[in-house]
């Protein structure tokens, strides 16, 4: 396995040699166990790894640690790096520094907390699975949307169990999704019966890391199963003694493919929230915002107010009202996130203080963490 099928490329290379880390090597982070990380080198060598006090103190919040998909430079214990011990087993694999991120997928955590909280970097497209049916929900959609533009990534639509609906169904639904996003590619597919998922191939090109996205049943695991056909089989394979898959939890999170592409799939990324900023939500609705310069006051809240051109354009049905509404709920959403915001700051910065102490286990490190968090401490 080279660095390039794990998705190493030019600019990645050009962050990594300006750094002039002479001892390091490039590690793409596969997974996050709080405490240390599982990092993939060239020739897909997993390590474990921790990141140095010095990635830690540089990192102004949570969502610039390092995280799943990001590229590291790596420092590898003497001991690994001879191959003597049992790459485990000591957490002295360092990161050094994390590299710039090319894309960064990222939500709300989980709860009522308002952190950000990166799912996966370096992803370059995000596959948002749904269907004709059940699932389907234009307003959930823009959400998808805005989430994946603002990390940077392409957006791919899935109107997945086309067997369950008739043509015209899916390719109706297909058609108003394609409405909300220029951007987007929509395709019409049924995991089950392996039809359409050919389209999937032109994304799935050397070096590019992709991800899948949508509610809960609508058909991702299938789907990843279809993509890996063959290789899936490696998780059966099953160690006796640990209970764990030969390939373990890299088989799970961090798949090459062998046709090119890398497939990145973990419990965070299928739980995906909202997670979105108010010059985001401006930029998902700029004609909505455009027709808001004409309303009659400056600070007009778009409903029963007096010479709002939004409501007019609803009224006059230039503009849909369902598309409206969604414009009103997200500006709710964002307000509300905002306050929650402000009051949580100063605890989950408390609270990121401590849990990323803990990652650095090196005790030089710590003592200097320590330090810093009491200054009357020597
Ligand atoms: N008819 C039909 N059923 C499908 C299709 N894709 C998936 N299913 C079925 O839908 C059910 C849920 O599929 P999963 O692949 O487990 O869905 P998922 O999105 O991975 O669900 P989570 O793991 O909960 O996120 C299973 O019974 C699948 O067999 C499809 O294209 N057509
Ligand atoms: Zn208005």
């Amino acid at each position: 396995m080279t660095l390039h099928d794990l998705g190493w490329n030019k600019k990645f290379q050009k962050a990594f040699d300006s750094l002039s880390l002479k001892r390091c090597v490039p590690a793409r982070l596969i997974r996050d166990n709080k405490i240390s990380y599982g990092a993939l080198t060239e020739g897909g060598e997993e390590y474990e790894v921790v990141m140095s006090g010095k990635v830690y103190h540089e990192a102004a919040s949570d969502a610039e640690l390092p995280a799943v998909g990001d590229w590291v430079a790596l420092e590898l214990s003497k001991a690994a790096k001879e191959g003597k011990v049992e790459k485990t087993d000591e957490c002295e694999n360092m990161i050094r520094a994390r590299l710039p991120r090319q894309t960064c997928f990222s939500r709300k955590t989980p709860g009522k907390s308002t952190e950000e909280q990166v799912i996966a970097a370096n992803v370059s497209v995000v596959v948002i699975v749904t269907d004709a049916g059940p699932d389907f929900n234009p307003r959930r959609m823009e959400r998808y949307f805005m989430l994946v533009r603002r990390s940077g990534a392409k957006a791919v639509v899935l109107m997945n169990k086309s067997d369950l609906f008739p043509r015209e169904q899916n390719e109706e639904a297909a058609a108003m999704i394609r409405e909300l996003s220029d951007e987007a590619d929509v395709h019409i597919t049924s995991a089950k019966e392996n039809d359409g998922l050919e389209v999937l191939q032109q994304y799935l090109t050397p070096g590019v890391s992709v991800t899948l996205v949508g509610s809960s049943g609508v058909g991702k695991s299938t789907l990843v199963n279809q993509l890996l056909g063959e290789e899936f089989q490696w998780t059966s394979d099953v160690n006796e003694l640990t209970g764990k898959g030969r390939h373990t939890t890299t088989a799970r999170e961090l798949i090459p493919l062998q046709g090119g592409g890398i497939l990145i799939d973990n419990p965070g990324i299928r739980e995906v929230q909202m997670w979105t900023d108010e010059q985001t939500l401006r930029e998902s609705f700029l004609d909505v915002e455009a027709l808001a310069s004409h309303c009659k006051f400056h600070d007009c809240k778009h409903g029963n107010d007096a010479g709002c051109a939004i409501r007019t354009a609803v009224e006059s049905g230039d503009l849909d009202p369902g598309r409206y509404e969604s414009y009103l709920k997200l500006d709710e959403e964002i307000e509300k996130l905002e306050q929650r915001q402000k009051k949580r700051r100063m605890i989950s910065e408390r609270r990121a203080k401590r849990d990323h102490r803990v990652k650095a286990r090196n005790l030089a490190d710590r003592i200097e963490l320590e330090k810093e968090d009491r200054p009357d401490w020597r």
